[in-house]
């Protein structure tokens, strides 16, 4: 947990306040409207490198279009998305992967049929060129990478075996880890540990800290022991508005957030 002050996040700049330093994304007034709905009303997400950021709410509070916005999944209907210096509001979803966004949403994308290590190849290949897999000597240095991801994920041992073998939560460490794979500069993992047993999510944990070093992480989930253990910070959405955002201190001391929380309890 973060041990940091205990101090309120400013608005992303435009809000008001200028920011400190870039941060590694900044997504700032963010409406997204379906139709008669406004999903998302004003919200903002700002994440510094190396950070690991939780975004929690209420059901419909407009967390998954949020991160879809920043994937590229949706295009915000306005608002801007600023990310690793670079205004990204427009870009396609396979843009934003090069320039470093990787995401697995709870929708699963591991193939089954396919052995642990083809389904990492297959991550790996998917964001290598054509030209760097014919020039390069992709096949050493990508078993390697392969290798070292499933060691990360503590699969190594199953390499050989096909992924429908694997139980739900290893699957789950399957695909974050495919995610990975390409090395991004931001993860986002929406929900990560449904389904999982305590066990499985204690160890989910374990697993996500190292990336720290290299990579930040935007995390939606519904479990809020799991979450305050493993972020820096949190962004609370309700009703398509930020409520609050800050420290893990900052948040479970909040007025407004208890308030949220227990109007629904
Ligand atoms: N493609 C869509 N078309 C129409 N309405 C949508 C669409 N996507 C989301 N919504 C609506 O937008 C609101 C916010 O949905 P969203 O899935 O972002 O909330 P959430 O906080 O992630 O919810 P949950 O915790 O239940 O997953 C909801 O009222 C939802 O029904």
């Amino acid at each position: 947990m973060a041990t940091g002050m205990v101090t309120a996040e400013a608005p992303p700049a435009g809000r008001g306040q200028a920011a400190a330093a870039e941060p590694l994304l900044a997504a700032a007034d963010i409406v997204k409207v379906f139709g008669k709905l406004t999903a998302l009303n004003g919200a903002y997400l700002t994440v510094a490198p190396n950070e690991f950021h939780g975004l929690i709410g209420p059901n419909g509070s407009g967390k998954s279009t949020l991160m879809k916005c920043v994937a590229g999944a949706e295009t915000p209907t306005t608002g801007s998305v600023r990310f690793d210096g670079r205004d990204i509001t427009a870009a396609s979803p396979a843009e934003r992967a090069r320039a470093g966004l990787s995401l697995k949403f709870q929708i699963t994308s591991v193939l089954p049929a396919l052995t642990l290590y083809d389904n990492i190849l297959l991550a790996l290949q998917a964001r290598t060129s054509l030209a760097g897999l014919v020039f390069s000597r992709t096949r050493g240095v990508l078993h390697d990478r392969v290798m070292g991801m499933l060691e990360q994920f503590r699969l190594a041992d199953r390499a050989g075996e096909p992924a429908s073998a694997l139980s739900h939560g290893q699957q789950q460490w399957l695909e974050i880890a495919m995610a990975l794979a390409p090395e991004p500069k931001l993860l986002l993992l929406d929900e990560p540990t449904g389904g999982m047993s305590l066990e499985e999510r204690r160890v989910t944990g374990e697993l996500l800290q190292p990336i720290r070093a290299h990579c930040s992480l935007v995390i939606v989930e519904h479990d809020l022991d799991f979450i305050r253990d493993i972020c820096d910070r949190l962004t609370v959405l309700d009703q398509g508005s930020v409520l609050d955002s800050g420290t893990v201190q900052h948040i479970q001391a909040s007025p407004q957030v208890q308030e949220v929380y227990l109007r629904r309890a």
